[in-house]
Protein backbone atom coordinates (compact mmCIF):
# COMPACT_ATOMS: atom_id res chain seq x y z
CA UNK A 1 0.00 0.00 0.00
CA UNK A 2 2.66 2.31 0.92
CA UNK A 3 4.43 1.37 -2.45
CA UNK A 4 1.25 2.22 -3.95
CA UNK A 5 0.93 5.94 -2.22
CA UNK A 6 4.22 6.70 -3.18
CA UNK A 7 3.56 5.78 -7.07
CA UNK A 8 0.68 8.31 -7.11
CA UNK A 9 2.93 11.14 -5.02
CA UNK A 10 4.15 14.27 -6.23
CA UNK A 11 7.96 14.68 -5.52
CA UNK A 12 6.39 16.91 -2.71
CA UNK A 13 3.75 14.67 -1.50
CA UNK A 14 6.38 11.87 -1.53
CA UNK A 15 8.99 13.50 0.45
CA UNK A 16 6.01 14.84 3.35
CA UNK A 17 5.22 10.95 3.39
CA UNK A 18 8.67 9.48 3.29
CA UNK A 19 9.57 12.20 6.69
CA UNK A 20 6.53 10.76 8.40
CA UNK A 21 6.93 7.21 7.83
CA UNK A 22 9.86 8.15 9.69
CA UNK A 23 7.74 9.96 12.66
CA UNK A 24 5.72 7.51 12.86
CA UNK A 25 8.32 4.37 13.04
CA UNK A 26 9.42 6.34 15.95
CA UNK A 27 6.54 6.97 17.83
CA UNK A 28 5.40 3.40 17.40
CA UNK A 29 9.06 2.18 18.98
CA UNK A 30 8.83 4.78 21.28
CA UNK A 31 5.16 3.65 22.86
CA UNK A 32 6.39 -0.55 22.41
CA UNK A 33 9.34 1.00 24.41
CA UNK A 34 6.82 2.73 27.55
CA UNK A 35 4.59 -0.36 26.95
CA UNK A 36 7.71 -2.88 28.03
CA UNK A 37 9.04 -0.35 31.26
CA UNK A 38 5.76 -0.42 32.33
CA UNK A 39 6.43 -4.24 33.43
CA UNK A 40 9.50 -3.17 36.01
CA UNK A 41 7.77 -0.50 36.90
CA UNK A 42 4.36 -2.07 38.04
CA UNK A 43 6.74 -4.80 39.57
CA UNK A 44 8.38 -2.23 41.68
CA UNK A 45 4.79 -0.82 42.76
CA UNK A 46 3.60 -4.67 43.20
CA UNK A 47 6.61 -5.67 45.54
CA UNK A 48 6.81 -1.78 47.27
CA UNK A 49 10.11 -0.67 46.35
CA UNK A 50 9.26 2.75 45.85
CA UNK A 51 12.51 3.93 45.14
CA UNK A 52 12.67 1.34 41.99
CA UNK A 53 9.04 2.43 41.19
CA UNK A 54 10.63 6.31 41.20
CA UNK A 55 12.88 5.31 38.87
CA UNK A 56 11.09 3.40 36.00
CA UNK A 57 8.40 6.03 36.33
CA UNK A 58 11.00 8.72 35.60
CA UNK A 59 11.89 6.32 32.71
CA UNK A 60 8.41 5.74 31.23
CA UNK A 61 7.98 9.66 31.67
CA UNK A 62 10.94 10.49 29.57
CA UNK A 63 9.99 7.36 26.86
CA UNK A 64 6.36 8.94 26.91
CA UNK A 65 7.46 12.78 26.34
CA UNK A 66 9.43 11.70 23.53
CA UNK A 67 6.57 9.53 22.60
CA UNK A 68 4.17 12.72 22.88
CA UNK A 69 6.93 15.05 20.59
CA UNK A 70 7.06 11.68 18.07
CA UNK A 71 2.89 12.10 17.86
CA UNK A 72 2.91 15.53 17.16
CA UNK A 73 5.13 15.39 14.54
CA UNK A 74 3.99 12.24 13.09
CA UNK A 75 0.44 14.31 12.89
CA UNK A 76 1.57 17.71 11.61
CA UNK A 77 3.83 16.10 8.58
CA UNK A 78 0.68 13.97 7.99
CA UNK A 79 -2.09 16.35 7.65
CA UNK A 80 0.40 18.08 5.29
CA UNK A 81 1.26 14.97 3.53
CA UNK A 82 -2.59 14.20 2.82
CA UNK A 83 -3.10 17.67 1.49
CA UNK A 84 -0.42 16.87 -0.96
CA UNK A 85 -1.77 13.57 -1.60
CA UNK A 86 -4.91 15.10 -2.68
CA UNK A 87 -3.22 17.22 -5.08
CA UNK A 88 -1.03 14.89 -6.71
CA UNK A 89 -3.92 12.34 -7.10
CA UNK A 90 -6.45 15.02 -8.65
CA UNK A 91 -3.62 16.48 -10.93
CA UNK A 92 -2.57 12.88 -11.96
CA UNK A 93 -6.34 11.89 -12.34
CA UNK A 94 -7.02 15.35 -14.57
CA UNK A 95 -3.63 14.37 -16.40
CA UNK A 96 -4.59 11.33 -16.90
CA UNK A 97 -8.10 12.29 -18.25
CA UNK A 98 -6.52 14.94 -20.86
CA UNK A 99 -4.51 12.04 -22.12
CA UNK A 100 -7.54 9.66 -22.71
CA UNK A 101 -8.79 8.91 -26.30
CA UNK A 102 -12.32 11.04 -26.92
CA UNK A 103 -14.11 7.55 -27.05
CA UNK A 104 -13.50 6.45 -23.99
CA UNK A 105 -15.93 9.30 -22.36
CA UNK A 106 -19.32 7.92 -22.41
CA UNK A 107 -22.58 8.70 -20.25
CA UNK A 108 -21.34 5.44 -18.37
CA UNK A 109 -18.39 7.10 -17.18
CA UNK A 110 -19.12 10.28 -15.46
CA UNK A 111 -20.29 7.95 -12.44
CA UNK A 112 -16.60 6.34 -12.40
CA UNK A 113 -14.78 9.86 -12.72
CA UNK A 114 -16.75 11.84 -10.10
CA UNK A 115 -16.38 8.43 -7.66
CA UNK A 116 -13.01 8.60 -8.20
CA UNK A 117 -12.13 12.53 -8.10
CA UNK A 118 -14.67 12.62 -4.87
CA UNK A 119 -14.92 9.96 -2.64
CA UNK A 120 -12.28 8.01 -3.52
CA UNK A 121 -9.62 10.36 -3.80
CA UNK A 122 -10.22 11.60 -0.17
CA UNK A 123 -9.90 8.54 1.12
CA UNK A 124 -6.71 7.91 -0.43
CA UNK A 125 -5.82 10.84 0.59
CA UNK A 126 -6.58 10.62 4.38
CA UNK A 127 -4.39 7.41 4.37
CA UNK A 128 -0.86 9.43 5.75
CA UNK A 129 -2.96 11.37 7.89
CA UNK A 130 -5.90 8.94 9.61
CA UNK A 131 -5.17 5.52 8.93
CA UNK A 132 -1.48 4.51 7.90
CA UNK A 133 -0.33 5.93 11.55
CA UNK A 134 -2.73 3.82 13.43
CA UNK A 135 -1.91 0.78 11.43
CA UNK A 136 1.65 1.12 11.30
CA UNK A 137 1.60 1.87 15.27
CA UNK A 138 -0.68 -1.42 15.03
CA UNK A 139 2.74 -3.36 13.89
CA UNK A 140 5.54 -2.18 15.27
CA UNK A 141 4.38 -1.50 18.39
CA UNK A 142 3.50 -5.08 19.34
CA UNK A 143 6.38 -5.66 17.62
CA UNK A 144 8.89 -4.12 19.49
CA UNK A 145 6.82 -5.68 22.94
CA UNK A 146 7.35 -8.74 21.53
CA UNK A 147 10.98 -8.23 21.52
CA UNK A 148 10.91 -6.84 25.26
CA UNK A 149 8.83 -10.11 25.85
CA UNK A 150 11.62 -12.23 24.95
CA UNK A 151 13.98 -10.36 27.54
CA UNK A 152 11.33 -10.22 30.54
CA UNK A 153 9.84 -14.14 30.12
CA UNK A 154 10.92 -16.28 26.71
CA UNK A 155 7.55 -18.70 27.62
CA UNK A 156 5.21 -15.96 27.78
CA UNK A 157 7.13 -14.17 24.25
CA UNK A 158 6.56 -17.62 22.98
CA UNK A 159 2.48 -17.82 23.36
CA UNK A 160 2.18 -14.02 21.73
CA UNK A 161 4.80 -15.22 18.81
CA UNK A 162 2.60 -18.49 18.08
CA UNK A 163 -0.75 -16.15 17.86
CA UNK A 164 1.57 -13.82 15.51
CA UNK A 165 1.15 -15.22 11.85
CA UNK A 166 -3.02 -16.22 13.04
CA UNK A 167 -3.03 -12.77 13.68
CA UNK A 168 -1.25 -11.65 10.50
CA UNK A 169 -3.42 -14.18 8.18
CA UNK A 170 -6.68 -12.84 10.23
CA UNK A 171 -5.89 -8.94 9.11
CA UNK A 172 -5.42 -10.25 5.44
CA UNK A 173 -8.26 -12.01 5.25
CA UNK A 174 -10.16 -9.02 6.79
CA UNK A 175 -8.85 -6.37 4.32
CA UNK A 176 -9.68 -8.71 1.47
CA UNK A 177 -13.08 -9.54 2.30
CA UNK A 178 -13.58 -5.85 2.77
CA UNK A 179 -11.93 -5.22 -0.43
CA UNK A 180 -14.17 -7.77 -2.40
CA UNK A 181 -17.25 -6.26 -0.78
CA UNK A 182 -16.03 -2.36 -1.59
CA UNK A 183 -14.56 -3.35 -4.76
CA UNK A 184 -18.35 -4.30 -5.78
CA UNK A 185 -20.02 -1.20 -3.79
CA UNK A 186 -17.80 1.47 -5.78
CA UNK A 187 -19.14 -0.14 -9.33
CA UNK A 188 -22.74 -0.23 -7.95
CA UNK A 189 -22.15 3.74 -6.51
CA UNK A 190 -20.74 4.27 -10.17
CA UNK A 191 -23.85 2.88 -11.79
CA UNK A 192 -26.08 4.28 -9.67
CA UNK A 193 -24.31 7.97 -10.39
CA UNK A 194 -24.47 7.50 -14.29
CA UNK A 195 -28.17 6.50 -13.93
CA UNK A 196 -29.41 9.54 -11.61
CA UNK A 197 -27.24 12.34 -13.35
CA UNK A 198 -28.86 10.64 -16.55
CA UNK A 199 -32.53 10.84 -14.70
CA UNK A 200 -31.94 14.50 -14.37
CA UNK A 201 -30.41 15.24 -17.43
CA UNK A 202 -33.50 13.64 -19.29
CA UNK A 203 -36.25 15.12 -17.04
CA UNK A 204 -38.44 16.72 -19.43
CA UNK A 205 -38.41 13.59 -22.08
CA UNK A 206 -39.22 11.46 -18.53
CA UNK A 207 -42.03 13.71 -17.83
CA UNK A 208 -43.58 12.83 -20.95
CA UNK A 209 -43.48 9.35 -20.31
CA UNK A 210 -45.45 9.21 -17.43
CA UNK A 211 -44.34 6.87 -14.48
CA UNK A 212 -42.66 3.36 -14.30
CA UNK A 213 -40.71 4.55 -17.63
CA UNK A 214 -37.59 2.91 -18.39
CA UNK A 215 -35.23 5.61 -17.10
CA UNK A 216 -37.41 4.74 -13.41
CA UNK A 217 -36.70 1.55 -13.43
CA UNK A 218 -33.18 1.53 -14.51
CA UNK A 219 -32.74 3.89 -11.34
CA UNK A 220 -34.65 2.69 -9.20
CA UNK A 221 -32.58 -0.85 -10.07
CA UNK A 222 -29.07 0.80 -10.14
CA UNK A 223 -30.01 2.68 -6.51
CA UNK A 224 -31.08 -0.96 -4.98
CA UNK A 225 -27.96 -2.81 -6.18
CA UNK A 226 -25.87 0.27 -4.22
CA UNK A 227 -28.09 -0.28 -1.27
CA UNK A 228 -27.89 -4.58 -1.43
CA UNK A 229 -23.77 -3.58 -2.09
CA UNK A 230 -23.80 -1.80 0.93
CA UNK A 231 -25.27 -3.86 2.91
CA UNK A 232 -23.46 -6.73 2.12
CA UNK A 233 -20.34 -4.53 2.60
CA UNK A 234 -21.24 -4.16 5.91
CA UNK A 235 -22.45 -7.14 7.02
CA UNK A 236 -19.18 -9.37 5.46
CA UNK A 237 -17.26 -5.64 6.98
CA UNK A 238 -18.88 -6.30 10.19
CA UNK A 239 -18.21 -9.58 10.39
CA UNK A 240 -15.05 -9.76 9.04
CA UNK A 241 -14.13 -6.86 12.27
CA UNK A 242 -15.52 -8.83 14.94
CA UNK A 243 -13.62 -12.54 13.65
CA UNK A 244 -10.59 -10.00 13.87
CA UNK A 245 -11.32 -8.72 17.42
CA UNK A 246 -11.49 -12.53 18.36
CA UNK A 247 -8.85 -13.47 17.22
CA UNK A 248 -6.98 -10.40 18.92
CA UNK A 249 -9.11 -12.13 22.37
CA UNK A 250 -7.83 -15.74 21.82
CA UNK A 251 -4.02 -14.96 21.99
CA UNK A 252 -4.65 -12.72 25.24
CA UNK A 253 -6.84 -16.06 26.40
CA UNK A 254 -3.83 -17.94 25.36
CA UNK A 255 -1.38 -15.75 27.36
CA UNK A 256 -3.40 -15.88 30.26
CA UNK A 257 -3.52 -19.26 30.39
CA UNK A 258 0.00 -19.51 29.68
CA UNK A 259 0.90 -17.19 32.50
CA UNK A 260 -1.44 -19.08 34.98
CA UNK A 261 0.30 -22.51 34.28
CA UNK A 262 3.65 -20.66 34.67
CA UNK A 263 2.62 -19.15 38.16
CA UNK A 264 1.33 -22.14 39.34
CA UNK A 265 4.35 -24.10 38.41
CA UNK A 266 6.00 -21.39 40.78
CA UNK A 267 8.39 -20.40 38.16
CA UNK A 268 7.18 -16.94 37.26
CA UNK A 269 6.40 -14.91 40.65
CA UNK A 270 2.72 -12.86 40.71
CA UNK A 271 3.82 -9.33 40.38
CA UNK A 272 6.04 -10.33 37.13
CA UNK A 273 2.86 -12.42 35.61
CA UNK A 274 0.61 -9.45 36.77
CA UNK A 275 2.63 -7.22 34.97
CA UNK A 276 2.99 -8.81 31.94
CA UNK A 277 -0.47 -9.72 31.87
CA UNK A 278 -0.82 -5.99 31.71
CA UNK A 279 1.80 -5.36 28.71
CA UNK A 280 -0.07 -8.63 27.00
CA UNK A 281 -3.15 -6.36 27.15
CA UNK A 282 -1.27 -3.30 25.47
CA UNK A 283 0.26 -5.65 22.95
CA UNK A 284 -3.59 -6.50 21.31
CA UNK A 285 -4.99 -2.94 21.56
CA UNK A 286 -2.75 -1.57 18.88
CA UNK A 287 -3.84 -4.64 16.63
CA UNK A 288 -7.03 -4.06 17.46
CA UNK A 289 -7.56 -0.65 16.45
CA UNK A 290 -5.30 -1.81 13.13
CA UNK A 291 -7.64 -3.94 12.31
CA UNK A 292 -10.69 -1.49 12.82
CA UNK A 293 -8.88 0.59 10.32
CA UNK A 294 -7.99 -2.49 7.56
CA UNK A 295 -11.43 -1.78 6.27
CA UNK A 296 -10.33 2.09 5.06
CA UNK A 297 -6.81 0.33 3.52
CA UNK A 298 -9.31 -2.00 1.49
CA UNK A 299 -11.81 1.32 0.82
CA UNK A 300 -9.06 3.10 -0.89
CA UNK A 301 -7.16 0.03 -2.95
CA UNK A 302 -10.46 0.24 -4.82
CA UNK A 303 -9.66 3.76 -5.76
CA UNK A 304 -5.93 2.75 -6.45
CA UNK A 305 -7.23 -0.11 -8.27
CA UNK A 306 -9.39 2.27 -10.67
CA UNK A 307 -6.69 4.61 -11.02
CA UNK A 308 -4.49 1.82 -11.86
CA UNK A 309 -7.37 0.33 -14.31
CA UNK A 310 -7.38 4.15 -16.15
CA UNK A 311 -3.42 4.37 -16.06
CA UNK A 312 -3.60 1.16 -18.39
CA UNK A 313 -6.42 2.33 -20.58
CA UNK A 314 -4.46 2.86 -24.32
CA UNK A 315 -4.00 5.75 -25.80
CA UNK A 316 -3.82 6.67 -29.35
CA UNK A 317 -0.39 6.05 -30.93
CA UNK A 318 1.63 9.28 -31.09
CA UNK A 319 4.26 10.12 -33.09
CA UNK A 320 7.18 10.87 -31.92
CA UNK A 321 8.05 13.88 -34.13
CA UNK A 322 4.82 15.43 -35.62
CA UNK A 323 4.52 16.69 -39.10
CA UNK A 324 2.39 19.30 -40.26
CA UNK A 325 -0.34 19.21 -42.74
CA UNK A 326 0.89 21.75 -46.25
CA UNK A 327 -2.87 21.43 -47.40
CA UNK A 328 -6.11 20.58 -45.88
CA UNK A 329 -7.93 17.98 -47.66
CA UNK A 330 -9.27 14.84 -46.15
CA UNK A 331 -8.67 11.55 -47.64
CA UNK A 332 -9.91 8.22 -46.92
CA UNK A 333 -8.05 5.46 -47.81
CA UNK A 334 -9.71 2.05 -48.17
CA UNK A 335 -11.15 2.72 -44.41
CA UNK A 336 -12.98 -0.38 -42.26
CA UNK A 337 -14.26 0.73 -38.95
CA UNK A 338 -16.37 -0.93 -36.74
CA UNK A 339 -17.39 0.22 -32.94
CA UNK A 340 -17.81 -3.75 -32.15
CA UNK A 341 -17.35 -7.10 -34.50
CA UNK A 342 -19.84 -5.60 -37.07
CA UNK A 343 -17.77 -3.17 -39.52
CA UNK A 344 -20.13 0.30 -39.63
CA UNK A 345 -17.81 1.18 -42.69
CA UNK A 346 -16.10 -0.81 -45.04
CA UNK A 347 -13.06 -0.45 -47.33
CA UNK A 348 -14.26 3.21 -47.82
CA UNK A 349 -12.76 5.68 -49.98
CA UNK A 350 -13.39 9.30 -50.70
CA UNK A 351 -11.37 12.61 -50.93
CA UNK A 352 -12.58 15.77 -49.64
CA UNK A 353 -10.57 18.87 -51.19
CA UNK A 354 -9.29 21.42 -49.56
CA UNK A 355 -11.98 24.99 -48.81
CA UNK A 356 -14.34 22.58 -51.02
CA UNK A 357 -18.05 21.52 -48.75
CA UNK A 358 -18.82 17.73 -48.73
CA UNK A 359 -21.87 16.87 -47.50
CA UNK A 360 -22.24 12.98 -46.48
CA UNK A 361 -26.12 11.51 -46.61
CA UNK A 362 -27.42 8.23 -46.95
CA UNK A 363 -29.53 6.21 -44.13
CA UNK A 364 -29.59 6.28 -40.66
CA UNK A 365 -27.13 4.38 -39.26
CA UNK A 366 -24.95 4.42 -42.19
CA UNK A 367 -21.77 5.97 -40.31
CA UNK A 368 -22.29 9.33 -41.53
CA UNK A 369 -20.95 10.73 -38.15
CA UNK A 370 -18.77 7.99 -37.93
CA UNK A 371 -16.78 9.07 -40.63
CA UNK A 372 -17.11 12.79 -39.01
CA UNK A 373 -15.36 10.83 -35.87
CA UNK A 374 -12.51 9.05 -37.39
CA UNK A 375 -11.78 12.77 -39.07
CA UNK A 376 -11.24 14.34 -35.52
CA UNK A 377 -9.63 11.07 -34.24
CA UNK A 378 -11.66 10.18 -31.46
CA UNK A 379 -10.91 6.62 -33.00
CA UNK A 380 -7.79 5.33 -35.20
CA UNK A 381 -9.69 3.17 -37.66
CA UNK A 382 -9.10 -0.66 -37.81
CA UNK A 383 -7.79 -0.74 -41.74
CA UNK A 384 -6.43 1.75 -44.01
CA UNK A 385 -5.80 5.24 -43.35
CA UNK A 386 -7.62 8.76 -43.06
CA UNK A 387 -5.17 11.34 -44.04
CA UNK A 388 -5.01 15.32 -43.83
CA UNK A 389 -2.87 17.12 -46.19
CA UNK A 390 -1.73 13.61 -47.54
CA UNK A 391 -0.53 12.82 -43.96
CA UNK A 392 -2.00 9.92 -42.11
CA UNK A 393 -3.45 10.98 -38.68
CA UNK A 394 -1.48 9.19 -36.50
CA UNK A 395 2.05 10.49 -37.64
CA UNK A 396 0.16 14.33 -37.32
CA UNK A 397 -0.68 13.23 -33.56
CA UNK A 398 -3.86 13.80 -31.87
CA UNK A 399 -2.88 17.54 -30.42
CA UNK A 400 -1.92 18.39 -34.56
CA UNK A 401 -5.72 16.97 -35.66
CA UNK A 402 -7.91 19.22 -32.24
CA UNK A 403 -5.92 22.26 -34.01
CA UNK A 404 -6.60 21.23 -37.49
CA UNK A 405 -10.33 20.77 -37.12
CA UNK A 406 -13.33 22.74 -35.18
CA UNK A 407 -16.22 20.11 -35.16
CA UNK A 408 -19.71 20.83 -34.54
CA UNK A 409 -21.59 18.01 -33.10
CA UNK A 410 -25.45 17.59 -33.05
CA UNK A 411 -25.09 16.91 -28.94
CA UNK A 412 -24.08 20.65 -28.54
CA UNK A 413 -22.65 20.70 -25.22
CA UNK A 414 -22.82 24.76 -23.69
CA UNK A 415 -21.64 25.87 -20.13
CA UNK A 416 -24.29 27.09 -17.61
CA UNK A 417 -22.89 30.51 -18.48
CA UNK A 418 -23.51 33.33 -20.82
CA UNK A 419 -24.01 33.30 -24.24
CA UNK A 420 -20.84 35.49 -25.06
CA UNK A 421 -18.45 32.96 -22.84
CA UNK A 422 -19.68 30.07 -24.88
CA UNK A 423 -18.39 31.73 -28.32
CA UNK A 424 -15.63 33.02 -26.16
CA UNK A 425 -14.01 29.38 -25.25
CA UNK A 426 -13.67 28.93 -29.29
CA UNK A 427 -10.79 30.93 -29.10
CA UNK A 428 -9.97 33.01 -25.05
CA UNK A 429 -7.33 35.24 -27.04
CA UNK A 430 -9.59 37.18 -28.75
CA UNK A 431 -11.68 40.34 -27.49
CA UNK A 432 -15.33 40.75 -26.79
CA UNK A 433 -15.90 43.10 -30.12
CA UNK A 434 -14.23 40.64 -32.50
CA UNK A 435 -16.22 37.49 -30.62
CA UNK A 436 -19.18 39.36 -30.94
CA UNK A 437 -18.45 39.93 -34.80
CA UNK A 438 -17.77 36.09 -34.91
CA UNK A 439 -20.84 35.74 -33.06
CA UNK A 440 -22.97 37.69 -35.37
CA UNK A 441 -21.72 36.01 -38.62
CA UNK A 442 -22.97 32.74 -37.29
CA UNK A 443 -26.69 34.66 -36.24
CA UNK A 444 -26.21 34.06 -32.57
CA UNK A 445 -26.82 38.02 -32.58
CA UNK A 446 -30.24 36.94 -32.81
CA UNK A 447 -30.53 35.30 -29.34
CA UNK A 448 -29.15 37.84 -27.80
CA UNK A 449 -31.34 40.52 -29.30
CA UNK A 450 -34.29 38.13 -27.62
CA UNK A 451 -32.97 37.17 -24.33
CA UNK A 452 -33.05 39.63 -21.45
CA UNK A 453 -29.54 40.35 -20.51
CA UNK A 454 -28.23 40.40 -24.14
CA UNK A 455 -24.87 38.80 -24.94
CA UNK A 456 -24.42 38.56 -20.74
CA UNK A 457 -27.51 36.29 -20.92
CA UNK A 458 -27.15 32.78 -19.22
CA UNK A 459 -27.62 29.70 -21.18
CA UNK A 460 -28.97 27.27 -18.28
CA UNK A 461 -27.24 23.88 -17.37
CA UNK A 462 -26.49 22.22 -21.05
CA UNK A 463 -27.70 25.07 -22.78
CA UNK A 464 -31.46 23.99 -21.78
CA UNK A 465 -32.40 27.98 -22.54
CA UNK A 466 -31.57 27.72 -26.23
CA UNK A 467 -33.22 25.22 -29.38
CA UNK A 468 -31.26 22.57 -30.65
CA UNK A 469 -31.09 24.84 -33.66
CA UNK A 470 -29.70 27.96 -31.54
CA UNK A 471 -27.38 25.85 -29.52
CA UNK A 472 -25.61 24.86 -32.83
CA UNK A 473 -25.32 28.14 -34.26
CA UNK A 474 -23.46 29.09 -30.75
CA UNK A 475 -21.22 25.86 -31.42
CA UNK A 476 -20.82 27.43 -35.01
CA UNK A 477 -19.99 30.43 -33.46
CA UNK A 478 -17.32 28.55 -31.61
CA UNK A 479 -16.10 26.83 -34.59
CA UNK A 480 -15.83 30.43 -36.73
CA UNK A 481 -13.77 31.80 -33.58
CA UNK A 482 -11.28 28.80 -33.68
CA UNK A 483 -10.70 29.59 -37.17
CA UNK A 484 -9.63 25.67 -37.75
CA UNK A 485 -9.07 24.79 -41.56
CA UNK A 486 -11.18 22.06 -40.90
CA UNK A 487 -15.19 22.07 -40.00
CA UNK A 488 -16.84 18.93 -38.77
CA UNK A 489 -20.49 19.49 -39.00
CA UNK A 490 -23.20 17.27 -37.83
CA UNK A 491 -26.40 18.95 -38.75
CA UNK A 492 -29.53 18.66 -36.42
CA UNK A 493 -31.47 16.21 -37.51
CA UNK A 494 -34.52 17.93 -35.82
CA UNK A 495 -37.01 19.81 -37.95
CA UNK A 496 -35.72 23.66 -37.37
CA UNK A 497 -38.47 26.46 -37.40
CA UNK A 498 -37.82 28.88 -40.36
CA UNK A 499 -35.80 30.90 -38.19
CA UNK A 500 -33.61 28.84 -37.07
CA UNK A 501 -33.15 27.16 -40.63
CA UNK A 502 -32.41 30.55 -42.36
CA UNK A 503 -29.60 31.46 -39.43
CA UNK A 504 -28.32 28.14 -39.71
CA UNK A 505 -28.23 28.33 -43.51
CA UNK A 506 -26.23 32.11 -42.84
CA UNK A 507 -23.89 30.55 -40.08
CA UNK A 508 -22.93 27.62 -42.42
CA UNK A 509 -22.38 29.91 -45.32
CA UNK A 510 -20.03 32.39 -42.89
CA UNK A 511 -17.82 29.06 -41.97
CA UNK A 512 -17.42 27.28 -45.41
CA UNK A 513 -15.50 30.17 -46.75
CA UNK A 514 -11.77 28.99 -47.26
CA UNK A 515 -12.18 25.97 -44.88
CA UNK A 516 -12.72 22.58 -45.62
CA UNK A 517 -16.18 21.55 -44.84
CA UNK A 518 -17.66 18.14 -44.00
CA UNK A 519 -20.98 18.21 -43.42
CA UNK A 520 -23.09 15.02 -42.26
CA UNK A 521 -26.13 17.03 -43.90
CA UNK A 522 -29.82 17.03 -43.13
CA UNK A 523 -31.19 20.62 -44.39
CA UNK A 524 -31.78 20.43 -48.46
CA UNK A 525 -30.02 23.70 -48.93
CA UNK A 526 -26.58 22.27 -47.36
CA UNK A 527 -27.26 19.36 -49.45
CA UNK A 528 -28.02 21.08 -52.97
CA UNK A 529 -25.16 23.59 -52.40
CA UNK A 530 -22.25 20.94 -51.23
CA UNK A 531 -19.52 20.99 -54.25
CA UNK A 532 -19.33 17.17 -53.47
CA UNK A 533 -22.26 14.46 -52.33
CA UNK A 534 -20.81 11.19 -50.50
CA UNK A 535 -24.47 9.23 -50.55
CA UNK A 536 -23.73 6.07 -48.51
CA UNK A 537 -24.95 2.72 -49.19
CA UNK A 538 -25.96 1.90 -45.39
CA UNK A 539 -23.91 -1.19 -45.85
CA UNK A 540 -20.45 0.58 -45.21
CA UNK A 541 -19.66 1.99 -48.59
CA UNK A 542 -20.71 4.61 -50.78
CA UNK A 543 -23.44 4.19 -53.01
CA UNK A 544 -22.79 7.39 -55.18
CA UNK A 545 -20.83 10.45 -55.05
CA UNK A 546 -21.03 13.43 -57.63
CA UNK A 547 -22.65 17.28 -57.39
CA UNK A 548 -25.88 17.32 -56.63
CA UNK A 549 -27.18 18.23 -60.57
CA UNK A 550 -24.72 15.28 -62.02
CA UNK A 551 -26.37 12.98 -59.32
CA UNK A 552 -29.35 14.29 -60.05
CA UNK A 553 -29.23 13.94 -64.01
CA UNK A 554 -27.75 10.43 -63.14
CA UNK A 555 -31.38 9.58 -61.88
CA UNK A 556 -29.77 6.87 -59.38
CA UNK A 557 -30.17 6.49 -55.49
CA UNK A 558 -29.78 9.79 -55.15
CA UNK A 559 -31.99 11.73 -57.13
CA UNK A 560 -34.26 9.24 -55.42
CA UNK A 561 -33.63 10.30 -52.30
CA UNK A 562 -33.63 13.83 -53.44
CA UNK A 563 -36.90 13.57 -54.84
CA UNK A 564 -38.87 11.98 -51.21
CA UNK A 565 -37.00 14.77 -49.53
CA UNK A 566 -38.44 17.53 -51.49
CA UNK A 567 -41.32 15.83 -51.20
CA UNK A 568 -41.61 15.40 -47.80
CA UNK A 569 -40.64 18.87 -47.28
CA UNK A 570 -43.37 20.36 -49.55
CA UNK A 571 -45.80 18.11 -47.80
CA UNK A 572 -44.28 19.34 -44.13
CA UNK A 573 -45.07 23.37 -45.68
CA UNK A 574 -48.50 22.59 -46.85
CA UNK A 575 -49.40 21.39 -42.80
CA UNK A 576 -47.77 24.22 -41.04
N1 LIG B 1 -20.07 4.79 -29.56
C1 LIG B 1 -20.68 3.82 -30.26
N2 LIG B 1 -20.64 2.57 -29.77
C2 LIG B 1 -21.24 1.55 -30.44
N3 LIG B 1 -21.91 1.70 -31.61
C3 LIG B 1 -22.00 2.92 -32.11
C4 LIG B 1 -21.39 4.05 -31.47
N4 LIG B 1 -21.63 5.15 -32.22
C5 LIG B 1 -22.36 4.73 -33.29
N5 LIG B 1 -22.58 3.41 -33.23
C6 LIG B 1 -23.30 2.58 -34.22
O1 LIG B 1 -22.63 2.75 -35.47
C7 LIG B 1 -23.55 2.84 -36.52
C8 LIG B 1 -23.31 4.14 -37.31
O2 LIG B 1 -23.56 5.23 -36.46
P1 LIG B 1 -23.49 6.72 -36.98
O3 LIG B 1 -23.88 7.59 -35.82
O4 LIG B 1 -22.17 6.96 -37.60
O5 LIG B 1 -24.62 6.71 -38.08
P2 LIG B 1 -25.30 7.92 -38.84
O6 LIG B 1 -25.32 7.55 -40.27
O7 LIG B 1 -24.67 9.22 -38.46
O8 LIG B 1 -26.78 7.83 -38.25
P3 LIG B 1 -27.90 8.97 -38.04
O9 LIG B 1 -28.23 9.53 -39.37
O10 LIG B 1 -29.04 8.17 -37.47
O11 LIG B 1 -27.35 9.95 -37.07
C9 LIG B 1 -24.93 2.78 -35.91
O12 LIG B 1 -25.39 1.46 -36.04
C10 LIG B 1 -24.70 3.11 -34.46
O13 LIG B 1 -25.62 2.43 -33.65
Amino acid sequence: MIRRLLHYSSADARRLLVTELVFIVGTAVLQGIAFLLLVPLLRALFLGDIDAARSWLTAVAAVGAGYVLTTWFASQIGMKASGAMLDSLLSRLGDRLVELPVAWFGADRSGLIAGVATQGAMFVSNMPYAILRQILIGFITPGTVLIGMYVFDWRLAVAMTVMVPVLMIGYRWLRNTIGRGDAVHAEAVADASNRVIEFARVQPALRTAGDGSIADRLVEDALQNQHRAYRGMLVTGGAGIATFAGLVQLSLTLLLVVGAYLAIGGTVDIATLIALLVLGARFNEPIVAAGDLGGGVAVARTTLDQLDRLAAVEALPEPVDPQAPAAWNIEFDDVTFGYGDTPVLRNLSFTAATGGMTAIVGPSGSGKTTITKLIARFYDPEAGTVSIGGVPLPELGTAVVEAAVAPVFQDVYLFDDTILNNVWLGNPELSREEVIAAATRARVDELADRLPGGWDARVGEGGSNLSGGERQRVSIARALLKDAPIVLLDEATAALDIGNEIAIGQAVDAIRSDRTLIVVAHRLQTIMTADQIIMLDGEGGIRETGTHLELLAAGGAYAHYWTERVDAAGWQLAHD
